[in-house]
């Protein structure tokens, strides 16, 4: 768990999240707004073509009415002029072949309103018409009119007729002649049909009250429809041509077109259902979205690579950090050299490092130094005797160990002073040092005590040679407190090439040839082999 919670902090978890975070900010906004725009483009697209489909359509039913109106202006021209009777209009019109492909039915009535001649039955009840508008409006305007639609009494089929009044050869209204279309008849609907077929959506026909001339549902023909706002309806009629989007037709959202005719007042609109229509656009937008998701993915695989490349430096320094402090490196594995960031910060750490360092040197030069003579101390001393002691055994080797006394050093302190005291000390230091080998370790424990570490000793005679370089390095007299004085030394010296010689047993016995050279009179050494327990010899 510890782990997990540890990678959720880490820096390049981070950066992948943020890596990811922008993916995603890029990808939806840019993705986003390009489907947008491709979408309100391809709406544009879409309502431009199904508008000119449209207008064709809508050209299409002008011509055909505007030719069957003129089919029955020129019959009813031709009427005028041949004088023809109300009696021979069902001959003629039964004559006319063009009649039967044009209209459902073409009938005459007098200028009464009473049925004089029918296309379609000769013997059709002589009904009255005296009453419709489309009737008056032709004789009181005394041109064609194009009706609403209505049912027809004589055929029972959802019509609307074209009307022109007849003439008698004087140019006097004697009736009226009508040409009537069947709004459910192939030869109209199905030519309408045709111009939608293998497209979405539909195509229907309203008169500008609302009433439904053409719709593929067949039994709303003559039915109004609902015009109240948002419908299809209204939407159709709301101005003379364009595009609606987002209106609900049978709760499917639509793209509506629509364009109102020039020769009758009908609009004709289209119903282009929304969902088939951007069906591309929804295909689009999933393999977006796949896209996306995919690149997104990828995106964050790729960050978390790179930061994990990119920081190795920040690794490679965090173990060299803990290399050094577990004290298994030093500071020259640090990568100074690098130009970037990562070499700064080893730099850093390095001149950190460094300083550290030397401040550990200079603490423990201090804590094992003593600060009189410059000698190590005691605790140098008793750090260092058993280590010595270890590697004379494993070498097999003679080591020695001498221990020095300044004879009678308090009277130097009480007769010149403490301070001289101090400049003899210091000074014995020094020809102590100078007296010995380099490989020989000088130490002052306390006082006028001192020490020396013999190691690698050849034979047994070098020690006397050693002991007697000391005394002899002591006979100049020192200067202590502006006076010279005479300054000896008494030195026990333990001798031994036993592997299991302790501490104790060296000092004992080194301790034991200084009380024998002490009793002897001082100025002089002796040495002891450890084990002995005797000393061999003492001389002045
Ligand atoms: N000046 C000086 N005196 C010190 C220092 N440390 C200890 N002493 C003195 O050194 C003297 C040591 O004297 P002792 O060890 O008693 O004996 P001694 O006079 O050398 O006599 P023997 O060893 O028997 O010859 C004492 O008076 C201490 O006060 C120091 O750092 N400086």
């Amino acid at each position: 768990m510890r782990p997990f919670f540890g990678m959720l902090l880490s820096f390049k978890f981070k950066i992948t999240s943020l890596v990811i975070a922008l993916v995603l900010v890029a990808g939806i906004g840019a993705g986003g707004i390009a489907l947008l725009i491709a979408e309100s483009e391809l709406r544009q697209v879409i309502a431009r073509q199904e508008l000119s489909l449209l207008t064709s359509a809508a050209a299409f039913i002008d011509s055909d009415i505007q030719d069957k109106r003129q089919l029955l202006k020129s019959l009813t021209e031709q009427m005028r002029g041949r004088e023809v009777t109300l009696g021979e209009i069902q001959e003629l019109v039964e004559a006319h072949q063009t009649l039967r492909e044009e209209f459902f039915n073409v009938s005459a009535f007098d200028a009464s309103g009473t049925l004089v001649a029918s296309l379609r039955d000769r013997n059709a009840k002589r009904i009255n018409i005296s009453d419709r508008k489309y009737f008056q409006d032709t004789l009181r305007l005394k041109e064609g009119v194009i009706s609403a639609p209505f049912r027809s009494i004589l055929s029972g089929r959802p019509v609307v007729v074209l009307t022109q009044p007849l003439h008698d050869g004087e140019g006097k209204i004697i009736g009226v002649l009508l040409g009537a279309i069947d709004l459910q008849r192939p030869s109209f609907s199905a030519q309408l049909d045709a111009l939608r077929s293998n497209s979405a959506g539909y195509l229907f026909i309203v008169t500008d009250n609302g009433t439904t001339i053409h719709h593929p549902n067949r039994s709303l023909i003559l039915e109004k429809g609902d015009d109240g706002p948002g419908t299809i309806v209204e939407a159709a009629l709301r101005s003379p041509e364009g595009w609606e989007d987002g209106i609900l037709d049978d709760g499917e959202p639509v793209l509506l077109v629509h364009k109102h005719l020039r020769e009758v007042d009908w609009t004709v609109a289209l119903s282009y259902p929304v969902l088939s229509a951007f069906a591309p656009m929804h295909s689009v937008r999933l393999r977006a979205f796949v896209g996306s998701a995919i690149l997104t993915g990828l995106a964050g695989l790729f960050g978390w690579v790179i930061t994990k490349k990119l920081l190795l430096p920040l690794g490679r320094l965090h173990r060299h950090v803990e290399d050094i402090s577990a004290g298994r490196a030093d500071i020259t594995v640090f990568d100074v050299d690098r130009a970037d960031e990562f070499g700064h910060l080893s730099r850093a750490f390095y001149a950190l490092s460094q300083r550290r360092e030397r401040a550990e040197q200079e603490l423990h030069r201090l804590a094992t130094t003593d600060v009189l003579t410059g000698l190590h101390n005691r605790r140098m001393f008793d750090d260092f005797l058993p280590k010595a002691l270890a590697r004379a055994a494993r070498a097999g080797q003679q080591v020695g160990l001498a221990i020095l006394d300044i004879d009678h050093f308090k009277d130097i302190n009480d007769t010149l002073g403490h301070a001289a005291g101090d400049q003899v000390l210091v000074e014995f230091a020094r020809r102590l040092v100078g007296a010995v080998r380099t490989t020989d370790t000088v130490a002052r424990l306390a006082g006028d005590e001192f020490v020396i570490v013999f190691e690698q000793l050849a034979t047994n005679t070098e020690i006397d040679v050693l002991g007697r370089k000391i005394i002899d390095a002591m006979h100049q007299p020192f200067l202590g407190g502006g006076a010279q004085r005479a300054v000896t030394a008494s030195i026990g010296i333990a001798l031994t090439t036993s592997p299991t010689v302790t501490v104790d047993e060296i000092m004992r016995a080194a301790d034991q040839a200084l009380y024998g050279v002490k009793a002897a009179g001082r100025n002089g050494f002796a040495v002891n082999h450890v084990g002995a327990e005797r000393v061999l010899r003492a001389r002045g």
